[in-house]
């Protein structure tokens, strides 16, 4: 067993990562373009409203063609960040050298309004909250003292427990393993989809623990995982996840998980870790129960961009371990004996080093030298800054499965809003889908290609195929590798033939820093973007009027029951009709939903149908097979 301290920030332990050497900021270079763009279409439209959308961006798919023209406007405006080693390719977005101008001041403001955001102002006005996210990678930047303390406190803890678990210093206590051997993270939405994402971008082929999730409350998916745990349940460390500490469905995985661990005869408080603000119902369950630990999440953190809060890097941090070899060499004093040491897996700090460099690029005011200012723009070209066209997102890299689907909670809960902050009803956003290259190409991309053309695509290259050494070609001079390649650019090429428009992002290889990057460039996008089209990003209204509406659903379904029940203690049972059950519920008005309730409740036996079908829904009869004379349902 090889020994490991220090997952977070080892003791001298030489990193075998294979990244660009570091190198000084004056040595970071940005392509800048002139001023006179070449190649690019002269726009005879006006802005069409405040938001400058042009009235008509590509009037018969007037996009440029000409191959050198594209080139240069390809090197023109190709953004590079050498120490991360990502580039960023606009110019497959036709936009305008007019609407460049149009945008800039646009652009400023929003850069300003980051640039407060950051230094603590009040930016979630609807929920009078600061926006501090990004101060999880850089906490010099918190606006106070004791904010920078709670951020810095809460990565050592997180280092520490992790290091303890992979240890088995903390281990579980009744299992024959010795120490824990899987994680089981129960969360929906943003304390879900981060570390999601992740762990299927990072986690290395046989970490010492193998993380699975509940992100739902679907009886069926909970038993799933719970089987497949079988008797690992001894050994799994169970982390619960919940800013607000009462979303419904991580509230009832946590019970259906510990209903498992007292038939398995199990002490979930000695497995159970709470990821949640303090106070919150979740916290003082994990407090009063003695749960193993608990991480604090805070108010100005929010869900979709908690990644690099607790809620992403501790999962991630449990999924990595550092592994040794050792080697000799000779000097004028005899045989020396060295211990190399490396992280295999999730380094958390690199995830943060990452996100921490991208954020430096995002606070130049240089347009162009700012990749995220730079995916504003185009977002506001290609969507008329009224989300006029979707963004298909496409890495062609396997590990990256899960970027669209994070990247959907990031951008449509952030931009999806009805009303901008004066008031007006805008009905605002930016649809995102998309999974994996070429993988799509033989779903979708038929429909892109020819289709209707109400998209614009991000393609996320990833130019390392294989470790070094590891390559292998299929046929004299090509690769796998090769292939993914050729079809991500035969792809770029065959949309923008046809007029269709692309971003392309690249990096070097998929790492915690070229992770952490892509999430850092991807939530400041957001922000700037939120900015030009005067929304708030960090709220999301529309969220609590669905677990409202459910709330009254499940309402019903009590007086439901109850009615149902008050029938069927009847000398004899008195079957009642959808009709009867809402008028003795006093909502005749609900009779659909009635309906629905009672169809959901007989297909899991919990009303006997006495006469008629539920797909008559007039001739349908029910009443409860007991009788149940405490009437709980009350
Ligand atoms: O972490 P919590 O509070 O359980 O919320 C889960 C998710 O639900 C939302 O509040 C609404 O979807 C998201 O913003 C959040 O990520």
């Amino acid at each position: 067993m090889v020994s490991i301290s220090g997952i977070c920030s080892p003791s001298p332990a030489l990193r075998l990562r294979r990244s660009l050497p570091i190198l000084p900021s004056s040595c970071i270079r940005y392509l800048r373009p002139p001023r006179s763009i070449v190649g690019l279409p002269r726009s005879s439209s006006s802005a069409a409203s405040s938001s400058a959308i042009p009235a008509e961006k590509i009037k018969n798919g007037a996009v440029e063609k000409d191959p050198i023209k594209l080139w240069h406007r390809y090197v023109d405006w190709l953004y590079q960040h050498k120490e991360l080693g990502l580039f960023l390719d606009v110019s497959r977005i036709g936009f305008t050298e007019e609407f460049f101008d149009q945008m800039e001041p646009k652009l400023q403001k929003a850069f300003r309004a980051m640039q407060d955001l950051e230094k603590g102002a009040i930016a979630n006005p609807d929920e009078g909250r600061m926006v501090g996210h990004y101060w999880l990678r850089n906490p010099k930047l918190a606006p106070n003292s004791f904010l920078r303390l709670q951020i810095e406190n809460t990565l050592d803890a997180i280092c520490k427990f992790a290091d303890d678990v992979i240890n088995a210093k903390i281990k579980p206590p009744s299992s024959s393993a010795g120490r824990f051997t899987q994680v089981l993270s129960v969360g929906i939405g943003g304390s879900a989809l981060g570390p999601q994402f992740v762990a299927e971008a990072l986690a290395p082929d046989n970490p010492p623990l193998k993380i699975r999730f509940i992100d739902n409350t679907d009886p069926a998916g909970i038993d799933h995982q719970i089987a497949q745990l079988g008797p690992e349940l001894a050994s799994t460390l169970v982390i619960v996840i919940s800013k607000s500490g009462g979303t419904p469905e991580t509230r009832n995985g946590l019970l259906e998980i510990q209903k498992a661990f007292r038939e398995a005869g199990l002490d979930f408080s000695k497995q159970g870790v709470a990821i949640t603000q303090e106070n919150s119902l979740l916290d003082n369950t994990a407090r009063i129960e003695g749960w193993l630990a608990r991480f604090p999440m805070f108010d100005w953190v929010g869900g979709r961009t908690s990644e690099m809060s607790a809620v992403g890097l501790l999962p991630a941090a449990l999924q990595a371990f550092i592994s040794s070899f050792f080697f000799s060499s000779s000097d004028f004093s005899g045989i020396l004996f060295h211990e190399l040491r490396f992280i295999i897996g999730i380094d958390i700090k690199e995830m943060l080093v990452g996100a921490s460099l991208m954020d430096e690029a995002n606070r130049t005011t240089v347009v162009k030298d700012n990749p995220a200012g730079l995916l504003a723009l185009c977002w506001s070209w290609a969507s008329g800054g009224i989300g006029s066209k979707d963004m298909v997102v496409l890495p062609y890299k396997d590990s990256l499965l899960l970027f669209s689907r994070y990247l959907q909670q990031l951008v449509m809960e952030s931009l999806g809003k009805e009303f901008d902050l004066d008031g007006n009803r805008v009905n605002q956003g930016l649809t995102v889908y998309g999974n994996k290259g070429s993988t799509d190409q033989h779903a979708y991309i038929q429909q892109l290609r020819e289709g209707v053309h109400n998209f614009f695509v991000t393609f996320i290259e990833v130019l390392h195929d294989r470790p070094p050494g590891h390559d292998w070609e299929l046929e004299p001079g090509v690769t796998c590798g090769d292939y993914l390649f050729g079809m991500l650019q035969g792809t770029r090429s065959a949309l923008y033939a046809n007029d269709r428009e692309s971003i392309t992002v690249t990096v070097q290889e998929v790492t915690p820093r070229s992770v952490g990057a892509l999430i850092a460039l991807y939530e400041r996008a957001v922000g700037i973007y939120a900015c030009l089209i005067n929304i708030n990003a960090y709220h999301q209204p529309g969220v609590e009027a669905g677990k409202k509406a459910a709330g009254e659903v499940l309402a019903l379904q009590k007086r439901i029951l109850a009615v149902l029940n008050e029938a069927s203690c009847k000398e004899p049972i008195e079957p009642l009709s959808l009709e009867e059950i809402a008028e003795r519920c006093h909502v005749p008005e609900q009779i659909e939903m009635i309906h629905k309730i009672v169809a959901h409740l007989a297909a899991n036996d919990r009303a006997l149908i006495a006469e008629g079908s539920c797909g008559s829904p007039r001739s349908i009869k029910v009443f409860l097979g007991e009788c149940n004379v405490d009437e709980s349902y009350a």
